[in-house]
């Protein structure tokens, strides 16, 4: 899906093709991606002209990207800035990292002799790989329209966009949709085990829930209607349906449930800065 300006993609020095660099990498290549460099210990399936670094010594001196896509865990952000901030002397810095801050990451490229990067946020997800990715975005006032123009084609590549003025609702956009796809994956799960214990062979359990999720999903993705209407219009008045949901929907089981679940994964967000 393109929804950006028209034009290949730009240089992109990716720094991490794990399960989200590697997700958003596969659109991108899709789309026509201009010559990159992408830095990751373990890929070796990067198709030419496009390289790979394998450590932060192999990046070549004389690259020039357009931007720069951190995709590495949290937890591996001190060690892999230095590496990368002589480049983001010339080049902004896309961050998808959850919950490490704009003011946390300028501030440890400024330690490390980069004064002024500018550094964006993006809260992005793993069906990218097949351009239905959700994409959120920060950017601060230091960021220019071009660079959020930037953002948005990349990223409109892989998915739909949306930006977010307030840094601080970026936990809650990871807590939403970062980590939702997980929440989506585990309900398959669960519904295929509860057929087999209703005595369905499990590949029948199995090959029914997956397709009955991701048919909702297709549903909803292509349907006007709210959630709620497209659910109340599975469910007959004293149906199966109404059955199981009265269990679902109790107050304490998955509206309280979920909305815990989603603190806590906020919380874990907000934790993850330090
Ligand atoms: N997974 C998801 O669905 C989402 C993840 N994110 C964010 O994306 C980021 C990446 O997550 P994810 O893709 O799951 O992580 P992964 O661990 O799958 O990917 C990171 C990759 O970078 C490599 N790497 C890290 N440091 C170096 C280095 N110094 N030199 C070379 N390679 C390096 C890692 O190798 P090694 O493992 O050996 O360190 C790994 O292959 C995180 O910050 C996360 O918060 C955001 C939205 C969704
Ligand atoms: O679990 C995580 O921390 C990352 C961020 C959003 C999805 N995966």
């Amino acid at each position: 899906m393109t929804d950006g300006p028209a034009g290949p993609l730009p240089p992109l020095l990716l720094v991490g093709c794990g399960q989200m660099g590697g997700a958003m990498l596969a659109g991108w290549l899709a789309d026509g991606l201009a010559p990159s460099v992408i830095l990751d210990r373990h890929r070796d399936d990067i198709p030419a002209p496009h390289k790979v670094a394998r450590q932060a010594s192999d990046l070549p001196d004389d690259f020039a990207p357009a931007l720069i896509v951190l995709a590495t865990k949290p937890q591996k952000a001190a060690e892999i800035l230095p590496a990368i901030a002589r480049f983001a002397r010339h080049a902004p810095v896309l961050s998808v990292m959850a919950g490490k801050t704009v003011g946390g990451l300028t501030a440890s490229l400024e330690s490390v002799g980069t004064e002024a990067a500018v550094v964006i946020r993006a809260m992005p997800n793993t069906p990218s790989a097949i351009g239905q990715g959700m994409t959120v975005c920060y950017a601060p006032p230091a960021a220019t329209e071009a660079q959020r123009a930037l953002c948005t084609r990349l990223l409109s590549a892989v998915g739909d966009v949306a930006w977010v003025a307030e840094e601080a609702q970026m936990d809650a956009v990871t807590a939403v949709s970062g980590s939702g796809p997980a929440y989506v994956f585990l309900l398959a799960e669960l519904m295929e085990q509860a057929g087999i214990a209703q005595g369905l062979p499990a590949g029948l359990a199995r090959r029914i829930a997956r397709r009955t999720v991701s048919g909702a999903g297709a549903l909803l993705a292509q349907s006007e209607s709210d959630a709620a209407d497209l659910r109340r219009r599975v469910t007959s008045p004293g149906g199966t349906t109404q059955a199981a949901l009265d269990i679902l929907m109790a107050p304490t089981a998955w509206p309280a449930t979920m909305e815990a679940a989603i603190a806590a994964a906020a919380r874990r967000a907000r934790e993850l800065a330090s």
